[in-house]
């Protein structure tokens, strides 16, 4: 049974997320979408409201790759121990850039010293490129329409939380 771990803020999550989440769940019987929660950083979501979106986003995509995919939060401490505890030792990312990658070396380097974790990339489809969440949360608090760059559930939420926060 092979497995992998997609560590992310998801912040909230995106279609790129969505779209790197699904391809993984085509290469691994199960994909753990981590969803990390620091509780020194405040996000738009809290750790609870972005894991149920990750959730009801892939519920909703229709897609058949979605059920390989469980959803978990975890608090702070290191991803070496999330894989540990979870018996994973492969972590997954998407890769949009070559920034992308030079931000990823040094961490994959780190999670294979400090806990034989290899870390695969695949690549994003390039529709999505461009979308990350801070882009995503900064043109709708200026009210532009995110329905292209987030699962619907997610838009539903952005434009509830940021209208409880319109100025
Ligand atoms: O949500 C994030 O912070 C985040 C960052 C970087 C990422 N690479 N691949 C994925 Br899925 C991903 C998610
Ligand atoms: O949302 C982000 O911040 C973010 C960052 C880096 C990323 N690489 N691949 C993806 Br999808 C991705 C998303």
């Amino acid at each position: 049974m092979s497995a992998c771990v997609c560590p992310g803020s998801f912040d909230p999550l995106t279609l790129g997320h969505l779209d790197v989440l699904l391809r993984a769940a085509g290469m691994f019987d199960v994909v753990h979408a981590g969803v990390a929660v620091n509780p020194g950083k405040q996000g738009l979501f809290t750790g609870a409201e972005r894991a149920d979106l990750v959730r009801r986003a892939l519920a909703d995509c229709g897609d058949p790759r979605a059920g390989r995919v469980v959803v978990e939060e975890f608090t702070g401490g290191l991803l070496v121990d999330h894989c540990r505890r979870l018996g994973v030792r492969v972590v997954l990312k998407g890769l949009r850039s070559g920034t992308d990658y030079a931000y990823e070396l040094p961490m994959a380097l780190m999670n294979r010293d400090l806990g034989d974790v290899e870390t695969v990339f695949v690549v994003g489809d390039p529709r999505y490129g461009h979308v990350s969440s801070s882009l995503v949360k900064e043109v709708a608090r200026h009210g532009a329409d995110v329905s292209g760059l987030v699962p619907p559930a997610v838009r539903a939420a952005l434009a509830a939380r940021l209208g409880e926060n319109a100025p």
